[in-house]
């Protein structure tokens, strides 16, 4: 069932052409909290925190930038034929509080977040914070979907072991993924890796994990709708998760990051893929890396805000085409 406001349809963003856009306290796309709907189909909802990073940090303000970069949003999103706040009830769920000074209770605290919100039906779409907060969020994914499929785009692999002996950290959530057993392991994949590495090893273990890769080059060569359609094909009708470092993208396009690496995707490349996705069976998504000290004229954050606008819109049209297909049983079945 899904949530609606008191006419029946879903509470939907404040209306930019009566109520400036630049006015009010951020929320994403301008959408209600979820407090003041009760509850959702899809949960926005921050992490701050940036206590795992290897380089540059500052990813705990990345929530806010994407919300406040959100604000230019609009509620028809063409590229999908959808409007993704009326197909579903899409609601701001403010942050997770998490520990700055203790990652292993930062990671208990997301994933116990994370159950809660699942628990309600809830798709999840996370806005990070870094790398590291992944790790729970799949976590809870898999306790209520089992195993799921993931796309991850990224600059890195994000699966190596350990930084200074601490297996928590934004390098290594997908390496500690695949050891809990809670990756569907015939559907891995990166996209966009590039950049130096620590030695060739680091592709041969990642290969063992089970992980295909689709390079930012490959991206560049085969083109957005060649990717997607290989990806759709490997990943099928499994539950999907896709996380997307916003270092997926060339620092042309996202600056605002932590650990940039030149020779990326563009973020006109990325939205495609994603849209050449919109038929798979997403369960929650994550954007992740956004550090808006680095970021000049909200390049980066403006970015991740459409990133997030189509994957929510993604999960908005699921959620929709599901209710549609069981008010069909049911009006058979009568
Ligand atoms: N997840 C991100 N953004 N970066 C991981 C980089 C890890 C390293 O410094 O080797
Ligand atoms: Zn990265
Ligand atoms: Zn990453």
């Amino acid at each position: 069932m899904s949530s609606t406001g008191s006419n029946g349809t879903p509470r939907g963003p404040v209306d930019s052409s009566r109520i400036p856009r630049y006015a009010g306290p951020a929320t994403f796309a301008r959408l209600p909290r979820l407090d003041e709907v009760g509850r959702a189909d899809v949960a926005v909802v921050g992490v701050p925190f940036d206590s795992g990073v290897s380089y540059r940090p500052g990813a705990r303000f990345g929530g806010n930038a994407i919300r406040e970069a959100s604000r230019l949003l609009r509620p028809y999103n063409p590229a999908q034929d959808a409007s993704p706040f009326a197909l579903a009830q899409v609601a701001d769920g403010g942050d997770i509080a998490v520990n700055p000074f203790n990652i292993n209770e930062a990671v208990e605290t997301v994933e116990a977040a994370a159950d809660d919100l699942l628990g309600t039906g809830a798709r999840l779409m996370t806005l990070g914070g870094d790398h590291t907060i992944a790790l729970p969020l799949l976590r809870s994914v898999a306790r209520k979907h089992g195993p799921v499929a993931l796309l991850h785009f990224d600059a890195h692999l994000d699966t190596w072991d350990t930084y200074f002996g601490a297996e928590y950290t934004h390098g290594t959530p997908f390496r500690r993924a695949v050891e809990e057993g809670i990756l569907d392991t015939s559907a891995l994949s990166h996209v966009g890796t590039r950049g130096p590495l620590y030695g060739k090893q680091d592709l041969t273990d990642d290969e063992k994990m089970g992980f295909g890769i689709v390079t930012s080059a490959d991206v560049y060569r085969r083109g957005a709708d060649e990717v997607a359609d290989q990806l759709r094909q490997r990943i099928g009708d499994r539950p999907l998760y896709i996380s997307i470092d916003i270092d997926c993208l060339d620092p042309a396009h996202a600056p605002g990051t932590g650990t940039p690496e030149a020779g990326g995707m563009t973020s006109r490349e990325l939205l495609e893929i994603l849209r050449g996705l919109a038929s798979c069976n997403l369960v929650s998504a994550d954007v992740v890396e956004v550090a808006p000290a680095y970021d000049h004229a909200e390049i980066t954050s403006v970015a991740a805000s459409h990133t997030a606008y189509e994957l929510t819109t993604i999960m908005s049209r699921q959620i929709a085409a599901a209710r549609t297909t069981s008010n069909d049983t049911e009006a058979d079945g009568k």
